[in-house]
Formats: structure tokens, C-alpha cells, sequence
């Protein structure tokens, strides 16, 4: 249907300027060759597949393919527009790149890189020490990980775009093994408020009420300080090698701990610099959370701190038998 071409097509503002459907790049679908399915995306299935700059090249160029099921309502469109226009106006190392879009037709493609070592959650928890093995990561490693999602996030406050939803989920990896780069990789939270200047597709059950400071869940109030505390609580996924917040609590319960002062404890075997990073994002009042490129200056001195660096990761400690995984 070409309602995609006429009365569905919003605009999207972005570093002073403003873009539409038409500045999207897009690809003839005969340069892609989708592979296997990666999963479930918000619309549908997300696929892994190959794409080639012309119909002849022999060089391939790995990608994911967000796809857009045919039977979506008008709504969803544009959602999926939206999600294309925001993804194709960054351009940073730190936040996934975006290649076109097949729009001509359903399907409904957006195609973007591959990030070959998957999400930053689930690399975190098969990072865990193992009876048989220690954890194949050092202290570096994970400071590694979070300076990479500051990266991010410090190029998104300058361009003043809120992210609303920092989390290891939404996180990739180019790589598992050494080298690896971590890059902010979803974007449906913003473009949920973009598009509704509110939540429009569930209610506060669907929101990350772990990763909210108070003035968000209980005001709707969200700046680039929101994300500021958001990436605090990455920080503690990362330090804690991916797990749960707040464990075993209900949204309601961490809203009513936190907004009377209650906050995450550090991580087994966190060095403190990290954890009282943490705390100064976790600060009640917004205007007194560091800005990122602080946090950044504050990473980097970790990085160079011995003490910080040459400190070791948990090693295995046998879960008591009665408890489920508490992730
Ligand atoms: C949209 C999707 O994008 C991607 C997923 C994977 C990717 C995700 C998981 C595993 C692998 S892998 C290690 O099998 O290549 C690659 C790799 N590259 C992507 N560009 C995504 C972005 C995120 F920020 C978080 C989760 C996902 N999804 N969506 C469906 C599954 N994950």
C-alpha cells in the first residue's frame, strides 16, 4: 500500500535539521539474501542476512534486517518509519550503523550492520565464572564495555536526543572475543514518545520502571538526565555480569524503594571508584547527575587507576541450591 507515501509521513528532527520518508536510502531487495532468523523484534522478526552494494559485487556485507509483517496496522508503519528516519541520522562508532530500507513494498525492510557478538545482556551472563572455568573477563574489559556505551551516550546528549531505555538489552557487540566494541543498538523507546509524546503501546507494566529515575515514572518528566541514570544501572548489569536489578522485586516495590532513597548495592568485588560513579548518576535530583562527557573524564581515570584495574572478577561460588537464578 503506498499509505507509507502519503498521509503517514511524519517528520523527524534531528541535529537542526528535519528529515522525512524521502530522505531514506533505499535498498533494491534483490541486494539482499536473508539467512536465518534472529529473533523477535518489536514488529517482527529480525534476520540475519547479506547485502551487497550492486547486484554483481562478490564482496557480501553482513547485516541485520528489522522486518515490518504485512498485516501491520497504519500505526505501525509509521512506528517503523520513525524507528528508520532516528536510526539513520547518527553517525557514531558507539551506535549502530544504519545501511537503507526496502519500503517500496511488504515486507517492509530496515537494514542495518551486524553486530556478530550479539547482545551485551547475554554476553555478560555466559561471561559468568564456571565451575570448570573462570570468567574469561578482566576488570578492563568491562570498563571497556561501559566507556563504549558513554560514547554513545554523550554523542546522543550533545545532538540532545533522549534515549529512554539505556540497557544491556539494547546493546550489541561487534565481537565476544577481544576487541570488541559496544554499540547502542534499539531505539523503540524514543520512538514510542516521538511519535505519542507518551507511551502508546502499554502501560507502565511495559515500561523499564529498573532503569527510571523518580522524576520519569512518577512525572513523565524525561531529560538527557534520565539517560544519565538509566546508565548507572548499566553500569551495575555490567559490573554484575548481567544481572537482574532489583532481584526478585516488583516495579512497584523498586518505585517505592527508590523514591524513598533506597538504591542498588555494589556488585560482588565492584571497586568502589566504579560503584561511586553509580551513585552519582543515581542522584535524586537531575540537575546534580554527572553529564556524560563527566562521566567519561570520571571512566577514564578508572581505567588508570591500578587499584580499579588489577582488581579481580567474582569467581565461582556455588548458587544456594534453594534459590532460582537469581538474574
Ligand atoms: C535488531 C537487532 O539487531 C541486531 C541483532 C544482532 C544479534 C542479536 C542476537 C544474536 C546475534 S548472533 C551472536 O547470533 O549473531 C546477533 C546483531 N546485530 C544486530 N544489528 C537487535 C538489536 C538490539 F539492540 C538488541 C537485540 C536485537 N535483536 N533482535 C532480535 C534478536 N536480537
Amino acid at each position: 500500500s503506498d499509505s507509507m507515501m502519503t498521509e503517514y509521513n511524519p517528520n523527524y528532527e534531528f541535529g537542526g535539521g528535519t528529515y522525512s520518508l524521502r530522505d531514506l536510502k533505499d535498498i533494491p531487495r534483490e541486494h539482499l539474501r536473508l539467512v536465518k532468523a534472529l529473533g523477535q523484534g518489536a514488529f517482527g522478526e529480525v534476520y540475519q542476512g547479506f547485502f551487497k552494494h550492486r547486484a554483481g559485487d562478490a564482496v557480501e556485507m553482513p547485516v541485520a534486517v528489522k522486518t515490518l509483517p504485512e498485516l501491520s496496522t497504519s500505526q505501525a508503519e509509521t512506528d517503523f518509519l520513525m524507528e528508520a528516519l532516528i536510526m539513520s541520522k547518527f553517525n557514531h562508532p558507539n551506535i549502530v550503523h544504519f545501511i537503507g530500507v526496502c519500503f517500496d513494498k511488504h515486507p517492509r525492510f530496515i537494514v542495518i550492520e551486524l553486530l556478530a557478538g550479539g547482545d551485551l545482556k547475554t554476553f555478560l551472563r555466559e561471561s559468568r565464572p564456571k565451575p570448570d572455568r573462570a570468567s574469561p573477563l578482566m576488570m578492563k574489559d568491562l570498563l571497556s564495555c561501559i566507556i563504549d556505551v558513554a560514547k554513545g551516550c554523550k554523542y546522543m546528549e550533545e545532538n540532545r536526543f533522549i534515549h529512554r531505555d539505556i540497557a544491556a538489552r539494547n546493546c550489541l557487540l561487534t565481537t565476544k572475543g577481544p576487541g570488541r566494541v559496544v554499540k547502542i543498538a534499539d531505539f523503540g523507546m524514543a520512538r514510542d514518545i516521538y511519535r505519542a509524546d507518551y507511551y502508546r503501546k502499554g502501560g507502565k507494566a511495559m515500561l523499564p520502571i529498573k532503569w527510571m529515575p523518580p522524576e520519569a515514572f512518577l512525572d513523565g518528566i524525561f531529560t538527557s538526565k534520565t539517560d544519565v541514570w538509566s546508565f548507572g544501572v548499566l553500569m551495575w548489569e555490567v559490573m554484575s555480569l548481567g544481572y537482574m536489578p532489583y532481584t526478585g522485586c516488583a516495579n512497584r516495590e523498586v518505585m517505592q524503594l527508590v523514591t524513598s532513597g533506597g538504591r542498588l548495592e555494589p556488585p560482588a568485588n565492584c571497586p568502589t571508584q566504579l560503584y561511586a560513579i553509580m551513585t552519582q548518576c543515581w542522584n535524586p535530583s537531575p540537575d546534580k547527575r554527572p553529564s556524560f562527557p563527566l562521566i567519561l573524564e570520571r571512566l577514564g581515570y578508572c581505567m588508570q587507576d591500578p587499584d580499579v584495574i588489577k582488581s579481580a572478577l567474582p569467581v565461582y561460588t556455588k548458587p544456594p541450591s534453594t534459590e532460582r537464578d537469581t538474574t
